[in-house]
């Protein structure tokens, strides 16, 4: 394989193989460069691990390196990034000045730098490896090592969102390997029967996918999961292409399957689109776990791709159960008002009932720096009239206060408790709203199962001061348009004034507070913005059809 790596990735993997030689292995392993990356802070990707939370020491010393002894092992081991020096071409894996003498790469090493050459190179065919390719190979091909990198402290999960991100991830044509790994399939009987099994769970993987994704695009309408499915299909063509499809297809004897015509009375009933996507679900998790199972006879690096794929299915059935409850909670909700901060509870019911008439569908209780006892009668209060109103009721930060009032769920920010925290506290029904204020924090948010989002503040507002360097404007909006899976609300001082700019960028769902608190009618302002919001979504569906 003649790879082309920056210098960076050059003197990592250069450093990989003293690492295996300093430790007598006769084989270069994964390991050696995960133990390369951690030990170089300095360079892009190890920068990403440390940001991340890696303990570098605990790290080195899980992947059987002495951390007193170890680690630079060999001269010239700085590896600071630029991705590619300027008016410097990339050198190239097996180019003259390879240190010699050096263990040779095991099959699981040439996997990964084949993963990372793949993904620098689903856009563009001659983009070098960089060390944050290297990286992102390494955790999303290898579950030891992720796993060894979970226990030395890495949020994993975030961290593969980032390097994602920083590497303008996406989903590119599939690319053919030059030089696949290939399950060398004989003519013997056993390789015949074992031919049929991964032809025939290849087949159930590739269909049962088909048909999740189906649903995400035109059931759910989502962006975002249809992406990261598409990427899951990718993947998955990419680790088949690992098994020698002649000999797949040699074996193959559909009229002689024993169980094509067996059927159990649950398969030929699907009620209703959601009942086809979890059986779907299941089967695919069957497909790979069978794929899996299968190749560790011949191939325990190919097994490990598709061990890997199931855990990734496991997380997006999630995402897409939290989407499909989350649509549903609020699926028509267009009008969200956040109110807090008014002298008496009869000002509070009055506004509250006010924008209510005036269709508001969501309300959320905002309040700051009131007793407990007080927060608790407002938000009981607003309980009885969103629910007469067959409105939502939202409380801003409290768990507590949520759980005590009645609340259908309750709204985070950045600095509030984590979604996971609150679920524990609050349990799987309530809706979780949480505050993004840029492209990561929305990915986070989305992989933490929030139930809908904030995206702002779009302008500067009346109800809540921000520096001028953290409204956001219209360009985030623009970005959760294109590519959220949620439901989400632009705020920040959006008003009548300005909702067509908002409508212009993308959003079909707007939170306001001052533009109704501040109305001389709340009702009038609320009925407004809701017939303009409406007829948003109304125009956007026609042009749709
Ligand atoms: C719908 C919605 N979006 C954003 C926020 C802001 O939440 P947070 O950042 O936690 O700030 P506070 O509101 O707590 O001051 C929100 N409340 N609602
Ligand atoms: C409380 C709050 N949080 C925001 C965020 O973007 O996180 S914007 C905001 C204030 C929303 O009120 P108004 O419509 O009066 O500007
Ligand atoms: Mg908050």
């Amino acid at each position: 394989m003649r790879d082309a790596l920056t210098p960076a990735a050059q003197r990592l993997v250069d450093q990989a193989h003293r690492r295996a030689q300093a430790r007598s292995s006769p084989l270069t392993e994964p390991g050696d460069l995960l133990a390369a990356l951690a030990d170089q802070p300095e360079s892009k990707a190890g920068e990403l691990l440390a940001d991340h939370g890696l303990r570098a020491e605990e790290l080195l010393s899980a992947l059987g390196f002495s951390v007193a002894n170890s680690d630079r092992v060999g001269p010239d081991e700085s590896v600071a990034e630029p991705n590619v020096v300027p008016g410097e071409p990339p050198r190239d894996a097996e180019a003259p000045g390879k240190p010699t003498n050096e263990p040779p790469d095991s099959l699981d090493f040439r996997a990964v730098l084949n993963e990372a050459r793949s993904i620098a190179r689903r856009w563009d065919r001659n983009h070098p490896v960089s060390s944050e390719h290297l990286l992102l190979a390494l955790v999303e091909y290898s579950l030891p090592l992720r796993t060894l990198l979970v226990r030395a402290g890495v949020q994993v999960e975030a961290l593969v969102e980032a390097i994602r991100t920083l590497i303008h991830e996406d989903i590119g044509p599939i690319e053919v390997e030059d030089e696949p790994f290939r399950l060398d399939l004989g003519d013997a009987a056993d390789d015949h029967e074992l031919a049929r099994i991964l032809d025939a769970s290849g087949n159930r993987a590739r269909e049962a996918l088909r048909v999740i994704e189906d649903y995400v695009r035109f059931a759910l309408d989502d962006p975002m999961l249809t992406r990261r499915l598409k990427d899951v299909r990718h993947r998955l063509s990419q680790a088949l292409a690992g098994l020698d499809d002649q000999t797949l297809l040699a074996a193959r004897d559909t009229p002689g399957d024993v169980g094509t015509h067996i059927m159990t009375p649950e398969e030929r009933l699907r009620e209703h689109p959601r009942a086809v996507l979890t059986a779907n679900f299941k089967r695919l998790g069957e497909a790979l776990r069978t794929l899996e199972e299968y190749c560790k006879i011949r191939n325990v690096w190919l097994s490990g791709r598709f061990e890997v794929l199931r855990y990734d299915v496991y997380t997006l059935e999630k995402m897409v159960a939290t989407a499909i409850r989350s649509q549903r909670g609020l699926g028509k909700a267009r009008l969200y008002l956040l109110v807090g901060g008014l002298p008496t509870l009869g000002d509070l019911t009055w506004v509250v009932g006010e924008a209510l008439e005036g269709g508001v569908d969501v309300v959320q209780l905002r309040e700051k720096g009131v007793e407990d006892r007080v927060w608790l009668e407002r938000a009981r209060e607003v309980r009885l009239l969103t629910a007469r109103a067959g409105a939502t009721f939202v409380v801003n930060d409290r768990c507590d206060l949520a759980r005590l009032a009645g609340a259908d769920g309750v709204h985070l920010g950045q600095t509030d408790l984590t979604v996971r925290d609150a679920r524990r506290l609050l349990g799987g029904a309530p809706l979780i709203g949480v505050s993004t204020h840029d492209p990561s924090q929305i990915r986070r948010a989305v992989l933490d199962a929030a139930n809908y989002l904030g995206v702002g503040p779009v302008f500067p507002s009346g109800t809540k001061s921000f520096d001028s360097s953290e409204i956001v404007g219209l360009g985030l909006v623009r970005h959760a348009a294109e590519t959220t899976t949620l439901p989400w609300f632009a705020l920040g001082g959006i008003d009548e004034s300005n909702l067509d700019d908002v409508l212009e960028a993308g959003a079909r769902r707007v939170a306001v507070s001052g533009a109704l608190l501040r109305a001389g009618s709340p009702r009038k302002v609320a009925r407004s913005l809701k017939d303009r919001l409406e007829q948003a979504v109304a125009i956007s569906s026609d042009e749709e059809d």
